[in-house]
């Protein structure tokens, strides 16, 4: 994506606010703005992620990484939020929901990355803190060559730890939504969550392959994300 096409985008999404949309996909985007509190911040600032990803094909640290997360994907949940509704007798406070949301959001990106993580070496991109991967003696190539080490494995062990904390503290938000939010929040909590036991089965090998969650166990969750969202204090996953 060029600068100029993320500046028009901007402009057309500044424009969808003021209720002035430029074309029929705009225009849906303007009716959910008209029905519902959005702002246009977490818009804004997911152009900004795109712009970021144009610039930067590594990440320093840890710190760096989440800022990437938060731009592409934890601004999702805090678009989701105002559409999918707090529940009036809520246990959580608004600003509460709001971050579990956002927080969903960055489970959900940093499960995507670590599926992807072959996928996006090929393209010569490493998502992934470049000093975690020295303190496990790895490197670039390490990535690159596609080979998966006992270093390997123990890295992506504790990446896919942190993961699993982010949607730790989601699920502290999902059950938190009015009432037809929350079971399509759990849905998209406990299926994209789904991906990390995959890339556990495939002995953590994302180098070469890309994880995926079949059919058969994505419908046999369904229930389970149900059963979740019945009560209102499932705050810990297991
Ligand atoms: C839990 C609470 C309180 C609310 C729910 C709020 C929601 C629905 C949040 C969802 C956030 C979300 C879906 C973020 C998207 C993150 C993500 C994985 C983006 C990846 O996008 P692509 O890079 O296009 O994916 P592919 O690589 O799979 O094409």
């Amino acid at each position: 994506m060029s600068p100029a096409v993320l500046d028009r985008w901007e402009e057309r999404l500044q424009d969808i606010f003021y209720g002035r949309p430029y074309d029929m996909h705009d225009a849906a985007l303007a009716d959910t703005v008209f029905k519902f509190p959005l702002d246009i911040k977490p818009f804004k600032d997911m152009i900004e992620g795109m712009r970021m990803d144009t610039r930067k094909c590594r990440y320093e640290n840890f710190q760096e990484l989440y800022l990437y997360c938060y731009y592409v994907a934890g601004t999702v949940g805090l678009m989701s939020v105002p559409v999918m509704g707090i529940a009036p007798d809520s246990l959580v406070s608004a600003q509460g929901v709001y971050n579990a949301a956002l927080y969903l959001g960055i489970g959900n990106q940093l499960t995507n990355i670590l599926r992807d993580v072959g996928e996006d070496a090929s393209r010569g991109r490493v998502y992934l803190p470049q000093d975690e991967l020295a303190q496990f003696g790895l490197r670039d190539n390490d990535v690159f060559s596609g080979k998966v080490t006992d270093r390997w494995r123990e890295f992506m062990k504790e990446q896919i730890t942190r993961a699993r904390f982010y949607f730790n503290l989601a699920a502290v938000g999902a059950s938190q939504l009015d009432k037809a939010s929350r079971w399509p929040g759990w849905s998209s909590l406990l299926l994209y969550r789904m991906i990390l036991d995959s890339i556990e089965s495939n002995d953590y090998d994302n180098l070469t392959k890309r994880a995926y969650v079949g059919r058969t166990k994505k419908l046999l969750m369904l229930p389970l994300a149900y059963t979740r969202s019945l009560s209102r204090h499932s705050l810990i996953l297991n």
